[in-house]
């Protein structure tokens, strides 16, 4: 293969046996992945799960202890971060606090002797592109958290890199900003077409933004997939449970409630509530049960039920679903379609 078609049809980034340890920690535990050109790439998974690690090997802060990185193609193991068409925004945004917002952005050009005209250009292009036009003049301190998360997107989209690694780019915000700024990222990833990789421990931020997700757990990628695959066909328990809630059937319970072995996992919002002795329908799964909590969650409410014979299912109930009090008697119903065997985790 030549070059040229190299750089086409190599991903934006190819991770090969990538494994990474800190004295006795094996932080990163062999981790493949590809993630193509253009892609919003979510790394999700608990505190300590590994995904923060290999950001930093992509970005070469870190080297790794095994395996290689390619970034479109070019074997990027043994180079340094600046030799890397990548950028990182950190979650504490990294400011330098005496310079102008235009100043902090025009900085990565400066350090690439990037002309003087040319760096005002691409500057005010990249203050449109995070809606901060008018805003160049200020300082950091000048600026809500919000804003300050675009300048620090702005900083890092003016160089124009192949890949923008962003590092829980929107943990210091509260909800509601937090919220308004994910729809911002998707949309400024859809203008500007670069290959975006997303670390967060928060299921609901990966799963409304990415294309693709990668669950992270004890150093490794249990499953990658697109949001509704994870959510729908979990691969893993751990994903099954870390991703949305689940109900988890164990080898004996699947046995006596479904009739199969191995371990299963059954959403709540897929279960319905019906009276008691209710004989299901075809491709339906049923079980009687006593209604033991009930909790009231806005969209819908939530009632624990203690299983006939054992073990117990949370269920969600969307508002306009006849209410179910503590005590009451009831039959769950499912299709046989929504339990999903997952393997077990450990
Ligand atoms: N520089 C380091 N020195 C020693 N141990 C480290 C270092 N960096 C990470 N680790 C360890 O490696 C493991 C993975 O850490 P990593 O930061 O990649 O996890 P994470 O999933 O990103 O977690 P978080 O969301 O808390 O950042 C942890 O056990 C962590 O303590």
């Amino acid at each position: 293969m030549t070059s040229s078609q190299q750089a086409v049809t190599a991903p934006a980034i190819r991770l090969s046996g990538l494994r990474k340890s800190f004295g006795h920690t094996e932080a990163v535990a062999g981790v493949d992945l590809e993630i193509p050109d253009g892609e919003f790439f979510s790394m999700l998974g608990p505190s300590g799960s590994g995904k923060t690690t290999v950001l930093r090997l992509i970005a070469g802060f870190e080297s790794p202890s095994a395996g290689t990185v390619h970034l479109g193609g070019t074997d990027v193991t043994r180079l340094a971060p600046f030799e890397r068409d990548v950028t990182t925004v950190f979650q504490d945004y990294a400011l330098f606090p005496h310079l102008t917002v235009r100043q902090n952005i025009e900085y990565g050009l400066r350090v690439r002797r990037v002309p003087r005209a040319e760096r005002a250009d691409r500057a005010g292009q990249a203050l449109h592109q995070v809606r901060l036009d008018g805003y160049q003049d200020r300082r950091p301190s000048e600026l809500s958290g919000g804003q300050r998360q675009r300048v620090a997107l702005a900083r890092a989209l003016v160089v124009r890199p192949k890949v923008l690694l962003l590092d829980e780019p929107l943990g210091a915000l509260d909800l509601k900003l937090r919220e308004q700024m994910q729809v911002e990222l998707r949309q400024i990833q859809r203008s500007v077409g670069i290959t975006f990789v997303l670390v967060t421990h928060d299921q609901g931020e990966a799963l409304a933004l990415s294309d693709r997700i990668a669950v992270f757990h004890r150093g490794r990628i249990e499953q990658v997939a697109s949001p509704a695959e994870v959510y729908e066909r979990p691969a893993t328990a751990f994903v099954a449970s870390f991703v949305g809630t689940s109900n988890l059937l164990g080898e004996q319970e699947s046995r006596r409630l479904l009739g199969v072995g191995g371990t299963h996992s059954i959403r709540p919002e897929r279960i319905l509530v019906a009276p008691a002795g209710t004989t299901p329908g075809a491709g339906q799964h049923a079980v009687e049960g006593t209604v033991t909590e009930r909790g009231y969650l806005g969209h819908s409410t939530r009632l624990l039920v203690d299983l006939d014979g054992g073990g117990r299912l949370t269920v969600l109930q969307p508002q306009d679903a006849a209410p179910a009090e503590p005590g009451s008697r009831i039959t769950l119903l499912w299709q046989r379609t929504h339990d999903y065997q997952v393997s077990p985790s450990d």
